[in-house]
């Protein structure tokens, strides 16, 4: 496992690269605290990154894995997606002793199972102006030897008085046509419809395809989501805490053209799926600690990793022979059942606890 330091030839910014012996690496820009680049042990690229991206602060890099905090889209008092993707994180010295980056590159074998690194954010007087709440941010990005990326993501409150944000990972992943992807494990869920001012619907198809610009939040969302690339038989396998929801995201054809940093026509090949808490704001206490954590992995389509969605698991296979209003109805109602258990067992979000 090596973890090395780089200044990037043509865009000067300080990037860290994660490599496993196999051959997967992924790279993370200290700039934003960005994941631009994760790659299988063929060398393929698994994230998109946009050829127009523009890598001049304080416009965030158009790809990759944006970090959006404290808050996520436009509704608040911030800039869209929040400040913490164009501002410089640090690199938490215990998790990979990095030497400084004065000269050309620096490498350092990592013995355990995984390439590391922990990068962290704290907010300037600047910052303090917009969003005046002491915190630490920090994101743990994990490359193991399977490949699989890891991201933790840490938030503690250092100040006095309890602050609430709203939080993605805004992740890019690379497809190879659009028209043939299909996101699983959201069926019959309610999303709020950005194309609509955040119109509350329920999904009622069965997976998600695209033949069109779609901006939605799906909420309170599995833990295990796959999105199926049928023309380069792949599927990426995101697995999820502390993030009940989910946004899926495609510009399409009008809305790539009106963005300066990505190409028109560059929605054929990426979908934004980002793991998230925008509904409902999370609340940290002076001294806790909020985590969540993203895992993804790319396998190859005929791969079956288990059931997605709790509700299989419930049913098993008798639902598909049930009328698909009746199954939905019964899904429906042993989610609120499930929700109303949830409730009664913790009345605390389990992803806070005290620092
Ligand atoms: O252009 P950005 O600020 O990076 O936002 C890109 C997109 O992010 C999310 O997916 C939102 O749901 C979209 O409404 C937004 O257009």
């Amino acid at each position: 496992m090596m973890v090395d330091l780089e200044k990037d030839a043509t865009t000067g910014f300080e990037k860290v690269i994660l490599r496993e012996p196999r051959g997967s690496s992924a790279e993370i820009l200290l700039f934003g605290g960005q994941v631009t680049s994760w790659k299988n042990e063929r060398g393929e690229e698994l994230l998109f990154l946009s050829s127009k991206a523009i890598f001049k602060p304080p416009k965030a890099v158009r790809g990759g894995i944006p970090v959006c905090f404290p808050q996520f889209g436009g509704q608040g008092s911030l800039e869209q997606h929040g400040f913490a993707r164009n501002r410089l994180w640090k690199i938490v010295e215990s998790s990979s002793p990095l030497p400084s980056v004065d000269s050309d590159k620096f490498s350092l074998i990592n013995n355990s199972t995984k390439a590391i690194v922990e990068l962290m954010l704290t907010p300037s007087e600047e910052d303090m102006k917009i969003w005046p709440h002491k915190f630490e941010l920090r994101l743990r990005v994990a490359l193991s030897s399977g490949g699989g990326l890891t991201m933790t993501v840490k938030v503690n409150n250092k100040d006095t008085k309890q602050f609430s944000f709203t939080f993605a990972l805004h992740t890019y992943l690379s497809v190879a046509d659009i028209t043939e992807v299909r996101v699983e494990g959201l069926e019959t869920l309610d999303y709020l419809d950005n194309l609509k001012s955040g119109e509350r619907s329920t999904e009622q198809g069965d997976a998600i395809t695209f033949d069109n610009e779609l901006d939605r939040v799906y909420l309170s969302t599995p833990s295990k989501i796959a999105v199926v690339d049928h023309e380069k038989k792949r599927t990426f396998v995101l697995k999820k805490d502390g993030l009940p929801d989910l946004v899926v995201w495609n510009p399409w054809e009008r809305k790539a053209k009106q963005m300066v940093d990505f190409g028109d026509d560059e929605y054929k090949y990426m979908l934004c799926v980002e793991a998230a808490a925008v509904e409902k704001p999370i609340v940290v206490r002076p001294e806790e600690e909020w985590t969540a954590r993203q895992e993804l992995s790319a396998v190859s389509s005929s791969y079956s990793s288990g059931p997605l969605d709790p509700r299989r698991v419930l049913h098993g296979s008798s639902k598909e022979h049930l009328p698909q209003y009746q199954a939905s109805i019964i899904s429906r109602f042993s989610l609120r059942l499930f929700a109303v258990m949830t409730l009664m067992c913790s009345s605390r979000n389990p992803n806070i606890k005290k620092s």
